[in-house]
């Protein structure tokens, strides 16, 4: 996959003019849903590059990234006569740039796209890095491909809009970037007060932040190897995430940050990441983030989600855990013991 240009930008007019100027196109499609539409649209109105654009608003959420969703967003690209030269621009959070960029990859084999996240969660992670896709058979992001935007513009001028919600899932992300890096970064997040936040410093910190994913991207595009690092967490946050479809669901970063609790202690019992670390991490979450409530009685369940994890080989469920902060082991397996003790740290 070619490098993939990340803009942190301050002037969104500006940037999207020069990233459209840069991507030679016949017509071009603008991706929003329902809340980007109203919220985020209006920041980019007036831009003479978008004056003949074509729109295609969707419904809000992660329970419409789908194949539904999908079909609907290939159905109007057609409608609206789409080539394979034409360029889209997906405004959104996560739902919208991996469903948005997945449509775009796979539309008459692939047009162009630049993403403009507006969520943290997708301004420090899910705009960057090439991985689109969709949920399907009550699995997160189970059918996708790997295709990098063309350009991923990055402007914390939509942030002003995010609900409190909304802005701790992605800090989640966040957290996990610097649980991977390094100890400094870690305890940045763990002492910055983003209840309050200070928007200059979340600017910063979401550039350290996007930076830590980019340069693991560029090794390994395609997950092969030191990119698991970026799933830290996921391996059970993905099973939360999927077992609360079931009944209530929950934002993608606050599944990843249960689900950090539970591998922070496989960390510890497998890997000697330091005790002290992992309960200050957990009282961070716990203080944040509240608790999803489950019971011994759905360790079942979650462990059969875990089965489907894409790091798995064969019917070894994969983890990537931690020595310490920075110090990342991919490739670790645990038996169902050590899995069932793991969630048994989180529910209790
Ligand atoms: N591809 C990747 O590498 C990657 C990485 C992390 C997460 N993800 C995926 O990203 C998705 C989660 O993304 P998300 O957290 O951005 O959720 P989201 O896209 O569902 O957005 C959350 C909510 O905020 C609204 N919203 C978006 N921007 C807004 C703004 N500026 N002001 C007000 N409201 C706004 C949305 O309409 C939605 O209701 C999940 O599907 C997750 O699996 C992908
Ligand atoms: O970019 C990556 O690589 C990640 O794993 C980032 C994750 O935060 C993100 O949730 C990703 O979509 C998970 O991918 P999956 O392959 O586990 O579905
Ligand atoms: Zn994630």
């Amino acid at each position: 996959m070619e490098k993939q240009k990340v803009i942190i930008s301050e002037n969104i007019h500006k940037t999207l003019e020069s990233s459209i100027d840069e991507c030679a196109h016949d017509k071009l499609f603008v991706l929003a849903d329902e809340n980007t539409a109203c919220m985020c649209l209006p920041l980019v109105k007036g831009l003479k590059c978008l004056e003949k654009a074509h729109y295609i608003i969707i419904k809000p959420s992660d329970t419409n990234k789908n194949l539904d969703t999908l079909a609907f967003v290939w159905s109007k690209l057609g409608q609206m006569g789409a080539t394979r030269h034409s360029l889209m621009i997906n405004i959104g959070g996560g739902m919208v740039t991996d469903l948005g960029g997945f449509a775009a990859s796979t539309f008459k084999r692939g047009i162009a796209y630049i993403n403009i996240p507006t969520t943290l969660l997708a301004m420090t992670d899910a705009s960057v890095g090439g991985k689109t896709g969709i949920n399907f058979n009550g699995l997160k992001n189970e059918i996708g491909v790997f295709n990098n935007a063309q350009s991923v513009i990055i402007d914390t001028v939509f942030l002003k809009t995010i609900n409190r919600e909304n802005m701790l899932s992605g800090y989640a992300e966040m957290l996990k970037h610097g649980l991977i890096y390094s100890s400094r970064m870690w305890a940045e997040i763990m002492n910055f007060d983003i209840e309050n936040p200070n928007l200059d410093e979340l600017r910063r910190m979401v550039a350290e932040s996007v930076a830590v994913k980019k340069r693991i991207v560029e090794q390994d595009p395609h997950e092969k190897g030191i990119r698991k690092a970026l799933n830290f967490g996921h391996t059970v946050g993905h099973a939360f995430e999927s077992f609360a479809m079931t009944r209530q669901p929950i934002l993608h970063g606050y599944a990843v940050a249960y689900g950090m609790i539970a591998e922070l202690y496989l960390c510890v019992t497998k890997a000697k990441f330091p005790t002290d670390k992992m309960y200050q991490t957990v009282d961070f979450i716990h203080s944040h983030y509240g608790r999803m409530n489950i019971t011994c009685d759905d360790y079942q369940l979650l462990y059969e989600f875990m089965t489907h994890d894409k790091k798995n080989i064969s019917d070894k469920i994969n983890f990537t855990l931690l020595g310490d902060t920075g110090d990342i082991r991919i490739n670790q397996t645990a038996d169902k013991e050590d899995i069932l003790n793991a969630l048994d740290f989180y529910a209790f």
